[in-house]
């Protein structure tokens, strides 16, 4: 069957990207783009048809498939559950150099960029971006929304909580657990489970120092 014609929601740096995978894949050029940010500077040849409250009505005009191309994983997260209420359908989209094992799973709305490889077994939940050159290996659960960053690497049996963000080339040792809404910190080795919702980075990974206030200055500096 032949790939329909998008609406994509995100015209940013994530939205190019996607926009680049879909070129590749021989989709044709999307419909439109919503976008919240009237300045945004929108998507080479692809109308910007207005901020994301459209959608609704480009559904009721007939538009019947969506893809929801923002970095953040809350608000893609949110914006993709919110079109597949209103009925659109979000196909996975995969680039052409994205190896996938045939029984491995990529779920409604979730892309795999470039060189992505994608193991056996591994299922991968809804919203979620495997971003350019990461290896999902086998037996890998990706819950929704999280997003496994460029070049990062997952050993066999590795679960994903929802909304998790594993940074660039990070690696993660097999078997082991992200918690929901962590983030993994680009270059991190990942080798104890990670509690939810907290950031760790470097070689073992620890937690990394959040929010700290700058030093306090003497009265009269
Ligand atoms: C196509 C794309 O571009 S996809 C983009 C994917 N994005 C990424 O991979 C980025 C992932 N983000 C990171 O690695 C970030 O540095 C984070 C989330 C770990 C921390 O960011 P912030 O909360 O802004 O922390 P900040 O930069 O202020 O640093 C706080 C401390 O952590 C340290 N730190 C920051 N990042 C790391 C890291 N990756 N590993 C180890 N330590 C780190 C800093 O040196 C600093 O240490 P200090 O307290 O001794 O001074």
């Amino acid at each position: 069957m032949a790939p329909p014609r998008l609406l994509l929601v995100g015209a940013g740096g994530h939205g190019r990207a996607v926009l680049a995978a879909l070129r590749d894949a021989g989709w044709p050029l999307p419909a439109g783009v919503l976008d919240d940010d009237p300045a945004c500077p929108g998507l080479p040849g692809v109308p910007w048809l207005g901020p994301v409250d459209r959608a609704a009505a480009l559904r009721a005009e007939g538009l019947g498939a969506a893809h929801v191309a923002l970095g953040g994983n809350a608000r893609r997260r949110e914006l993709g559950e919110q079109l597949l209420g209103l009925g659109f359908d979000l196909p996975p989209v995969r680039h052409p150099t994205a190896v996938l094992a045939e029984d491995a799973r990529l779920g409604a709305g979730s892309v795999a960029m470039p060189r992505v490889v994608l193991g056996a077994a591994a299922t991968v939940g809804r919203h979620v971006i495997l971003n350019t050159g990461s290896i999902v290996e086998h037996d890998c659960e990706l819950a929704a929304a999280c997003h496994i960053a460029p070049g990062a690497v997952l050993g066999g049996g590795v679960r994903i909580g929802e909304a998790a963000m594993v940074g660039i080339l990070a690696g993660i040792r097999p078997g082991i657990r992200i918690g929901a809404g962590a983030t993994i910190g680009l270059g991190a080795a990942v080798v104890a489970d990670v509690p939810v919702g907290s950031v760790v980075g470097g070689v073992p990974a620890r937690p990394v120092r959040q929010g700290a206030p700058p030093p306090a200055r003497p009265p009269g500096e």
